[in-house]
């Protein structure tokens, strides 16, 4: 497991991911956020058809992001332009994230939502973008936690905290095994988050053993002083013939 970082410019520098320089939070520049840069697709033709206009993608800069979530965001881009890390989009259905090859015979409702997308005013909710780094079996989210996210007043919900850790860890689950689901997710909660505060969620498989992926993940404040949440998690591959069952009896 990993243990508490300092800085997190030395521990995102140490692990090859840009930090933000101190005293960076605040500042928003005069011409607002950056216009948004469209990365390739990590996934199958159904994100790629969404990118060409069918959703929207919810993984990019809007009104609400802080000066903070605008600088990591484009610190991340700035990585992707080397191909080794690709920014994630993000639509409210989740088919749109899956390629067709995995989709099976699961018919898009238009009455369902990503739970992460529920919410629809800007900032309130969930506002997130992930990179995943093929290669590293790794995906980090920028993850701002909006006001309707509120448990203990002024902090985020352990409920939004365990949401956005399952669906960074199940993004890397995804990505090195296909067909999954979460298992089990262990957190220890260590610090509260402050809401509208911006926090990177950190994950990476760290082992296969047949259909299970072995993964973790810590949760720390921009400026590195703080660790607000590590966690494990088993994810299982899903088994063909179980997958299609579990599909019929849900639809
Ligand atoms: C790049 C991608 C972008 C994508 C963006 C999308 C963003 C959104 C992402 C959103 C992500 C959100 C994600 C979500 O929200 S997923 C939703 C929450 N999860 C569920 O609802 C899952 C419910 N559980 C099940 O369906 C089944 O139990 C599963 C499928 C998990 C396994 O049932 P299955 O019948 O298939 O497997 P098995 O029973 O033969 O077991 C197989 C092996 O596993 C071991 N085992 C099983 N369970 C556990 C356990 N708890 N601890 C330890 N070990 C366990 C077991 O001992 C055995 O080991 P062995 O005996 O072989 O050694």
């Amino acid at each position: 497991m990993w243990r508490r970082c300092g800085a997190l410019g030395r521990a995102l520098a140490l692990r090859g991911l840009p930090g933000l320089a101190p005293g960076a939070a605040g500042r928003r520049t005069a011409s607002g956020p950056s216009p948004p840069a469209r990365p390739g697709l990590p996934c199958g033709t159904a994100a790629a058809g969404s990118q060409l206009g069918q959703s929207k993608d919810y993984a990019l800069p809007n009104a609400s992001w802080s000066q903070d979530m605008l600088d990591l965001y484009n610190r991340f881009l700035d990585m992707t332009k080397d191909g080794l890390w690709k920014r994630i989009p993000s639509y409210n259905n989740i088919l749109d994230h899956i390629p067709e090859s995995m989709k099976l015979t699961y018919e898009k409702r238009k009455d369902t939502r990503l739970f992460l997308r529920s919410i629809d005013a800007e900032g309130a909710g969930f506002e997130y973008v992930m990179f995943l780094n093929t290669s590293e079996k790794r995906v980090v989210c920028l993850f701002q936690p909006g006001s309707y996210l509120e448990g203990h007043p002024g902090f985020a919900h352990g409920g939004s905290i365990a949401t956005i850790i399952d669906s960074t860890i199940g993004s890397c689950a995804i990505s090195v095994a296909g067909k999954v689901m979460t298992a089990n997710l262990s957190i220890d909660y260590v610090n509260p988050v402050p809401l509208g505060s911006v926090v990177l969620v950190d994950s990476k498989a760290d082992k296969v053993e047949g259909r299970k992926v072995f993964l973790s993940c810590k949760m720390q404040s921009v400026d590195g002083n703080t660790l607000h949440a590590e966690a494990t998690a088993l994810f299982i591959q899903l088994d063909a013939t179980k997958a299609q069952k579990q599909q019929a009896s849900c639809q």
